[in-house]
């Protein structure tokens, strides 16, 4: 890659008491790529994503974003750097108690003091924008199916038109259909609005179909980031059942399928 990365990792350390998570972890995020963080459950993918967006403070290392050192920034520039964040969470986290067009306007009248009748207009685009249909506006997060939550979610993300998005597992818990529908939405988005996309998923179909690279995490650091035929390729024991098992062979055909004589 040409460009230089948007988001730089250098020897980040993890530790909680005795759980080392992280040693020495690198990785780079470049401009416009959706990279996709896989690894064995408990291998700190989440947490990587949480001390990327500033949730979670690191024991060592550096986090560089947009050019600033993330670590060394006060509280209020860091956040003016994580406003050009969206972050769309595991279980999607909406406020149950209100509809859709309030829970995504809630960020535009609060970070950007929008009047409650603007925010919730833009919020309608947004909903719009992840392909919810106009009527479920109105709707609250119960009356919906898991496929629209996560919508709704992702529409809540891009509410301050982030410059990079990131998605925990967003695909966990819907059906196929739903599941392909959803990264195709991640591509379509990527490409319209330029976004960067840091996506920790353990669905391979979501690997092969949206993913520009791949980042394996194994024992505390990114064992290798590349794209997807090179890593699948790599002498690991993990990466080996993870791509070579008969879900990584299903993944790999739907991608890839023979052409008819
Ligand atoms: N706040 C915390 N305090 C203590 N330990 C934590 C904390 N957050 C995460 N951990 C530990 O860090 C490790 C990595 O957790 P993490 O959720 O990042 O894994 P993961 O790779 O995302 O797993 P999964 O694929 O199952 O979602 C786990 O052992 C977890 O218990």
């Amino acid at each position: 890659m040409s460009d230089s990365p948007l988001i730089r990792v250098r020897g980040l350390a993890n530790r909680f008491g005795q759980n080392s998570v992280h040693e020495d972890l690198d990785l780079d995020l470049y401009p416009g790529e959706i990279l996709g963080v896989v690894g064995g459950s408990g291998t700190g993918k989440s947490v990587l994503l949480r001390s990327i967006v500033g949730l979670l403070r690191p024991s060592a290392g550096q986090i560089e974003v947009f050019g600033e050192d993330l670590l060394g920034l006060s509280a209020r520039e860091r956040s003016r750097v994580e406003r050009r964040f969206g972050v769309l969470f595991q279980r999607g986290a909406l406020f149950t108690s209100l509809t859709l067009q309030e829970n995504v306007a809630l960020p535009l009248i609060e970070h950007i003091g929008l009047s409650r009748p603007d925010a919730e207009a833009l919020a309608r685009v947004k909903l719009a924008l992840a392909g919810l249909p106009g009527e479920a506006a109105i709707q609250y997060p119960a009356e919906l199916s898991g496929g629209m939550i996560k919508r709704a979610a992702l529409a809540r993300a891009l509410a301050l038109d982030p410059e990079v998005l990131f998605l925990d597992e967003p695909t966990a818990g819907l059906d196929p259909i739903g599941a392909a529908a959803f990264d195709h939405l991640i591509l379509t988005l990527r490409d319209a609005l330029g976004l960067s996309v840091f996506l920790v998923t353990h669905d391979l179909d979501t690997l092969y179909t949206a993913c520009d690279r791949v980042a394996v995490l194994s024992q505390g650091r990114v064992l290798v980031a590349d794209r997807l035929d090179i890593v699948a390729a790599t002498d690991d024991e993990w990466i080996h059942d993870y791509f070579h098992g008969p879900r990584g062979r299903a993944a790999h055909e739907a991608a890839h399928p023979v052409e008819e004589p």
